[in-house]
């Protein structure tokens, strides 16, 4: 059974494909925090951005068949025009708790690239085509290897230095997201200042929070 919060089409706002048209599939559920606000605090993740509780999103339910959440996911995928591949990112809360290869063979069967946001502390399925890794404090991680690690900045329990040596096609620094630019506390002017003084990484952007879009 997968458990799917929400599902929308919408322009991949970080990281090296942003800009990109994608469905998105948020599943529910994460391993490193209940999604409660009264849990935050003391959770091994402090710091997420999103409602991942649950399966009342727009497009969420509960889909028993790989095949069936597929055919639902590409219908969110416009009516052919030109040549775009269609292009599919679970996220969530943590996708590498439910995405399995039934369901990436699903997708690819229907023509669909696969690409994961994961936190990096699950085993990652065979078959995706483009894996973001965001590594959460001192949680462990067991993927050390993908497209591109793409770390929230700062986070004292997770410097850049630790993960500068594993094997990314990118490096990115995207700010922690605490508030609007100019006031107190907000990431930005240190992630430029890091960006620019290790230039192995670079910026990226909430683009869809820039663009207002979702
Ligand atoms: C909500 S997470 C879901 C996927 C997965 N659990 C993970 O953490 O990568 C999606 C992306 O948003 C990033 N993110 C979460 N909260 C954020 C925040 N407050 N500011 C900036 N990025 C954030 C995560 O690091 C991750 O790259
Ligand atoms: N537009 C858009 N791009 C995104 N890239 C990663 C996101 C996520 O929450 O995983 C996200 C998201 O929530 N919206
Ligand atoms: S690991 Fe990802 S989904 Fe889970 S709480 Fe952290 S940012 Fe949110
Ligand atoms: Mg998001």
């Amino acid at each position: 059974m997968y458990h799917i919060k929400e599902a929308f089409y919408t322009l991949q706002g970080e990281g090296g494909q942003a800009g990109r048209a994608s469905v998105f599939c948020r599943f529910s559920g994460c391993n490193l925090w209940s999604g409660r606000e009264q849990d935050r605090a003391t959770a091994a993740c402090r710091f997420c951005d999103t409602d991942f509780i649950g399966t009342d999103g727009q497009n969420g339910g509960r889909f028993t068949q790989a095949a069936a959440l597929a055919e639902h996911l590409h219908a969110l995928w416009p009516k052919q025009d030109g040549y775009a591949i269609p292009y599919v990112v679970f996220t969530g809360g943590e996708p590498l708790l439910q995405l399995d290869p039934a369901l990436i063979n699903a997708m690819r069967a229907q023509g669909s690239e696969v690409a994961v946001e994961t936190n990096g502390t699950l085993p990652v399925p065979a078959g995706i085509d483009w894996l973001c890794v965001s590594p959460k404090g001192n949680n462990a991680l067991t993927v050390t290897s993908g497209d591109e690690l793409k770390l929230v900045y700062p986070q004292p329990d997770a410097p850049p230095e630790r993960f500068a040596a594993f094997n990314f096609r990118h490096f990115f620094l995207q700010p922690m997201d605490t508030g609007p630019l100019g006031e107190p506390g907000n990431c930005m002017a240190d992630t430029v200042a890091y960006c620019l003084a290790h230039p192995q990484w670079r910026l990226s952007l909430q683009t869809h929070k820039i663009a207002g879009i979702d």
